[in-house]
């Protein structure tokens, strides 16, 4: 969407982090979930968010864009606190199930999400172009009038990325998009994340697959709802004496462990 420049708010400058946490803490339930994190995400780059199921990483996504109960602690996202209404536009977030229309094909969903984001009739081939280049970047055009009741698995999480993508938003938070994925697929997404890095875009991405933490650019990996290390792949693997991420990981458990 085209915005006039304007005055630019504090916080929100190209330069500024494109999220910084401050003892962060979430309580779901009766159990705290995330006990005080402190992190910044550098904007323009691929964040990973890696630690084992259960260890609060769709928490601390959903916490991001604003739609998780009983957050303390501070959260700036983009320059603003998390879930302010200006960030509906800019943040993109894709869940752990594809939320999309079975019974419209891939293009009607597309278009219904596109009509919400940039509404009215003057804004009409506005929004084709950008479904047009959504549905190129997830590589689903020669699906665009398949029904989403028939798509696999695999094709209707990529019609949720196609969703998320639409109005090109500066952060992009996606839960595990890659799980139930070929290879190849797996693969072709990662090139689109460092496609979409390159062109400026901040990408927040969990997963509990320790091969693709070497993919991404600086790694959060989480534990127990707690930060055990918030550095790029090399970094960890250079300061653990480990040659994979993998190993650097169980390196710093056993470490937290072995700490009183
Ligand atoms: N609605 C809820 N009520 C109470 N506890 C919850 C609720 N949802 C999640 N939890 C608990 O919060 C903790 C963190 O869950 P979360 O979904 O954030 O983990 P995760 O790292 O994303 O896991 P996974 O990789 O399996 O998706 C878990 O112990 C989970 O049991």
């Amino acid at each position: 969407m085209n915005k006039a420049p304007g005055p630019q708010t504090p916080g929100t400058g190209p330069r500024n982090p494109a999220i910084q946490a401050t003892t962060l803490t979430a309580t779901r339930g009766p159990r705290r979930v995330l006990h005080g994190l402190d992190f910044t995400v550098p904007r323009g780059q691929i964040t990973g968010l890696l630690g084992p199921s259960g260890c609060g990483k769709t928490t601390l996504m959903r916490a991001i864009v604003g739609t998780q109960a009983k957050v303390t602690g501070t959260l700036q996202v983009l320059g603003r606190p998390a879930g302010h209404p200006a960030l509906r536009s800019q943040v993109g977030y894709v869940t752990q199930a594809p939320s999309v229309y079975l019974d419209l094909t891939v293009r009607q969903n597309l278009d219904y999400f596109a009509a919400i984001l940039d509404p009215g009739r003057p804004a009409s081939e506005r929004r084709r172009t950008d479904v047009d280049r959504a549905l190129t970047d997830v590589d689903l055009t020669t699906h665009a009038d398949a029904l989403a009741g028939n798509l696999s698995g695999g094709q209707l999480s990529r019609v949720s990325l196609a969703v998320a993508l639409l109005g090109t938003p500066e952060l992009l938070v996606l839960d595990e998009p890659t799980v139930g994925l070929d290879p190849v697929l797996r693969r072709d997404l990662w090139n689109l994340f460092h496609d979409l890095a390159a062109r400026g875009t901040t990408i927040l991405v969990s997963s509990h697959v320790m091969d693709e933490a070497e993919r991404c650019h600086r790694l959060l990996l989480m534990r127990e709802g707690e930060l055990l290390a918030d550095d790029t792949p090399e970094a960890l693997r250079t300061t653990t004496a480990s040659p994979t991420v993998e190993q650097a990981f169980l390196h710093l458990v056993d470490a937290a462990t072995a700490t009183p």
